[in-house]
């Protein structure tokens, strides 16, 4: 029987790391009741499985098996993880994320999450590095979140910090560019803006004014009118 549910409103969120892309589609998908994904959850599960294993990231035939590996009804389990957000599994992910088949492989389940949100959601906010391009490119309405690399690697180094990780500015700030340069470089799905996305640079922006430069954007693009004021 086909799923008699209203079509579902997708907000996509693309933007390179540390851009506050996590947070804001955390507090979009709150605001408006939508359910969230983050991407960027799914390949650091690669990774991470790939890691675990003993094995090296950057090998495709490896990465590709972990990837198929995972299984729509276990991946919520996964991606609790917080061994997830560790910078080694973050480096480990963007180096699984070249590989065309492990892209393909956690194709559906965004695609799914995207048309069907769980807990029965009349939205979902997905964000990651391709959403607005190839994952979801008919989505209601797409931004790409931006910051300076410097500011990128403040707020990265204050994270790690208040998490008692012992770093330094410099090591945040090459590791910032490493992963931009492979991921915006590779030839799958690369790292930019769809052409219909509103660039949100929010470098001398805190979270506040960044949420509601969005939502005055995704309500003046779809019509959403609740939870806009
Ligand atoms: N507008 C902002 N101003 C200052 N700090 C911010 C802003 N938005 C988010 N942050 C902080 O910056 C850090 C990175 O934000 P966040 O995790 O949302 O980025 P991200 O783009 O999802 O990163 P990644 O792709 O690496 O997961 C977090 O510590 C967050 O609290
Ligand atoms: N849609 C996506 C999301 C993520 N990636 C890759 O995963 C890495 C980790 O992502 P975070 O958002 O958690 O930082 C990222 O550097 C990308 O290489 C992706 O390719 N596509």
């Amino acid at each position: 029987m086909p799923d008699a549910r209203p079509t579902a409103m997708v907000i996509a969120i693309d933007g390179p790391a540390a851009s506050g892309k996590g947070t804001l589609s955390r507090r979009l998908a709150d605001r408006l009741h939508f359910a969230h994904l983050d991407t960027g959850s799914l390949y650091r599960a690669v990774g991470l499985a790939v890691l675990r294993a003993g094995g090296n990231p950057s090998d495709a035939a490896q990465a590709t098996e972990a990837a198929y590996a995972l299984h729509p009804e276990t991946t919520p389990l996964v991606l609790a993880d917080p061994a997830l957000r560790a910078d080694e599994v973050a480096s480990a992910a963007s180096q699984v994320a070249i590989v065309p088949a492990v892209r393909e492989a956690l194709l559906a389940f965004q695609r799914d999450f995207a048309a069907y949100p769980p807990g029965n959601a009349r939205g979902a906010v997905l964000d990651g590095r391709d959403i607005g391009t190839i994952v979801c490119p008919d989505a209601d309405a797409k931004l790409f979140v931006t910051a300076s690399v410097e500011a990128r690697a403040e707020r990265r180094l204050k994270e790690l910090r208040e998490r008692g990780v012992p770093v330094i500015y410099a090591a945040v700030l090459e590791d910032m560019r490493e992963r931009d340069a492979r991921d915006s470089q590779r030839a799958v799905a690369p790292l930019k803006p769809a052409a219909d996305a509103f660039l949100l640079d929010t470098s001398s922006m805190n979270a506040d004014q960044a949420l509601d430069a969005a939502i005055s954007f995704i309500c003046s693009k779809t019509g959403l009118s609740d939870h806009c004021a």
